[in-house]
C-alpha cells in the first residue's frame, strides 16, 4: 500500500511538471483527415492496427451484437466502484468480465470475477446460467477464438496483412512490422472485459484535458495486469442511432466513437484519434500498451466494446487461491474424536505463510467479491459455491490465528519461540486490521450508498457482538495491543 502511494506521488509530480511545461497550451493531435496522420501512425503508433468491420465474417458480427444486447438487457453490465489514487469513483462505462471458469481480472483496485464463456455445451440442468446468457457468452468466446487465430496468423506471417493494417484513408502504404525481433509464441486471449455506455444518459463526462479531443468515456490509462508485451484486441460496436439521422451503423456526422492514443509522459509527439465504425476492431500490439496510453472518446450513440486481453493470472484464478488455502490449512490439525484443533508447527516461516494466505483470501477474494454486492449471483450461480468454500477455509484460518496467539501468550513455552510467533502475528494482524478498515470505509462511502440494495457493497465477512462468535473479534485493536505489550515484556 505504501509502495503504491510513493509511486503515485512520483507520478503526480511528473504530471505537474509536464503540465507546467505545457503552460495551459493544448498539444496537437491528428485525425484521419489531417495531413500527416498516416505518417504519424507509422512513426509513433506502430503497435496500433485496425481491422475494419468488413474483414470479419458477417455471421460473427450478428452473433456478437445479439450477445452484447442480451447481456445488457439482462442487466449483466455494471458501473464498477473502483479506486483511483485512494478515492472511490464509478467508472463511466458499465462493464462485465467474461473468461474461463474461475478466472478473474484485477484493475483499479477491483477484482472482477468472470462469467464463464460456456464453450462446452452444458445442458440446462447443470448450468450456472440460463440458455440466453449461455449463448451470449458463447458468442463472445467465438469472437475471442477469432482474435486468437487472427493474432496467430499475423505473427506467423511475421508481417501484417496489407489490407488490414493500413490506416483508414491510407493509399496502401507498405508498413513494416515493428516486431522483427525473435517471435515469441502468441499468448492466447483469456478474458474479455465488456464496456457499454450511452452518452445520452451521462451528463458529467470529462473533457480530454491535454489535446482537446472531446468527451471521454474512459480516461487515459495503460491496461493493467496483462502478460508483458501481449496484445489487446478490441471489438467496437456503435449501436444504430435510434433517433434516426445517422447512417444506420452508429454514425452521426462528426460523432463517431474514437480511440485516442498518446505517447506516455511525452508532450511533443502529437496525439492520435482513430474513429471507429461499427464493427471495426483494433489491436494494440508489442509494447504499445506500455509505452503509450489510450482513452476512449465518446461518440453520439450508445456503444459497446469487447476488449480481449491476456490477463496475468498466476495469482488470479480460483484454482490458484484454492491451492493456497490448502497450503495454509496443512498446518491445522483437527482431532477426529474430540474436534480439538492444534497447529502442527509454530515455525515463523510456516505461521507467516498461513497468515499471509489468510489475508490474501480475505482481501483479494472474499471482500472483493462481496464488495460487488450480490449483483452477479442474480443471473449466474457459478461463483456462489466456490465463495462459500473459500469462506469456510478462511474461517479455519481464523482458528489458526487464534491458536498462534495462544502459543505466543503461553507462559509455559520458551520465550524465544513466543517472541518469534508474536512478531509474525503482529505484522499480519496490523495489515489485516488496516485492510479491514479500508474495506469497511469503501462499503460505507457516500457513492456506495447510492447503489440499489442488490448491487450495494456488502462488508463480508463481518461479525459483531450479537452474531455467532468466531475465534477472534472482527476489530483487532485489542488483540494487536495484547501482542504489542507481550513483545515489550518478552
Ligand atoms: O472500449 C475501448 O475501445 C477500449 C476500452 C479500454 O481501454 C479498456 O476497457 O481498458
Ligand atoms: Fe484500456
Amino acid at each position: 500500500m505504501k509502495r503504491s502511494g510513493d509511486s503515485e506521488r512520483k507520478k503526480k509530480r511528473k504530471r505537474q511538471k509536464l503540465l507546467q511545461e505545457l503552460g495551459g497550451q493544448r498539444i496537437p493531435f491528428l485525425s484521419p483527415s489531417d495531413p500527416g496522420f498516416q505518417e504519424l501512425w507509422e512513426s509513433s503508433y506502430t503497435g496500433l492496427a485496425l481491422r475494419p468491420a468488413d474483414s470479419l465474417p458477417a455471421a460473427l458480427h450478428d452473433r456478437v451484437r445479439a450477445a452484447l444486447h442480451a447481456l445488457q438487457r439482462r442487466g449483466c453490465l455494471f458501473r464498477d466502484l473502483v479506486r483511483i489514487r485512494g478515492r472511490d469513483v464509478f467508472t463511466a462505462v458499465s462493464r462485465s468480465l467474461l473468461g474461463g471458469p474461475g478466472d478473474t481480472y484485477r484493475y483499479l483496485g477491483t477484482r472482477l470475477f468472470a462469467l464463464p464463456w460456456h464453450n462446452d455445451g452444458q445442458e440446462d440442468g447443470e448450468a450456472c446460467c440460463d440458455r440466453e446468457l449461455r449463448e451470449a457468452c458463447r458468442a463472445l468466446w467465438e469472437l475471442n477464438e477469432y482474435f486468437c487465430e487472427d493474432v496467430e496468423r499475423r505473427e506467423a506471417a511475421g508481417q501484417p496483412e496489407e489490407a488490414d493494417e493500413d490506416p483508414p484513408g491510407g493509399q496502401g502504404s507498405s508498413k513494416t512490422d515493428a516486431s522483427e525481433a525473435t517471435p515469441a509464441p502468441a499468448p492466447r486471449f483469456n478474458i474479455t472485459l465488456l464496456n457499454y455506455m450511452d452518452p445520452a444518459a451521462m451528463n458529467d463526462l470529462k473533457e480530454e484535458p491535454y489535446y482537446g479531443m472531446g468527451k471521454m468515456a474512459v480516461s487515459w490509462h495503460h491496461d493493467e495486469n496483462l502478460v508483458p508485451l501481449s496484445p489487446v484486441a478490441v471489438y467496437n460496436y456503435s449501436c444504430p442511432d435510434e433517433k434516426g439521422g445517422g447512417s444506420g451503423d452508429g454514425e452521426v456526422d462528426g460523432a463517431s466513437w474514437r480511440v485516442g492514443l498518446k505517447v506516455a509522459w511525452d508532450i511533443h509527439t502529437p496525439g492520435l484519434a482513430l474513429p471507429l465504425q461499427s464493427g471495426d476492431c483494433y489491436y494494440m500490439r508489442d509494447d504499445l500498451n506500455r509505452t503509450h496510453q489510450h482513452c476512449v472518446l465518446a461518440g453520439g450513440t450508445a456503444r459497446f466494446s469487447s476488449t480481449h486481453r491476456v490477463a496475468e493470472c498466476s495469482t488470479g484464478t480460483l484454482d490458484y487461491i484454492q491451492r493456497r488455502c490448502q497450503e495454509a490449512l496443512e498446518n491445522l490439525r483437527t482431532d477426529p474424536d474430540t474436534g480439538t484443533k492444534t497447529l502442527h508447527s509454530l515455525q515463523p516461516s510456516t505461521l507467516q505463510l498461513s497468515e499471509e494466505i489468510h489475508n490474501e483470501v480475505e482481501f483479494e477474494w472474499l471482500r472483493q467479491y462481496w464488495f460487488q454486492g450480490r449483483r452477479c449471483a442474480r443471473f449466474c450461480s457459478w461463483w456462489s459455491k466456490p465463495m462459500e468454500q473459500l469462506e469456510e477455509s478462511w474461517a479455519q484460518m481464523e482458528s489458526m490465528t487464534q491458536l498462534a496467539l495462544a502459543a505466543a501468550e503461553d507462559e509455559g513455552s520458551a520465550e524465544d519461540r513466543r517472541r518469534e510467533v508474536a512478531e509474525t502475528l503482529l505484522t499480519a494482524l496490523t495489515d489485516r486490521q488496516e485492510q479491514r478498515q479500508t474495506w469497511r470505509d469503501r462499503c460505507q462511502s457516500s457513492l456506495a450508498q447510492t447503489l440499489p440494495p442488490e448491487e450495494a457493497p456488502v462488508n463480508r465477512p463481518y461479525w459483531g457482538e450479537d452474531d455467532p462468535p468466531r475465534p477472534l473479534p472482527f476489530d483487532l485493536t485489542d488483540i494487536i495491543s495484547r501482542v504489542e505489550s507481550l513483545l515489550w515484556r518478552l
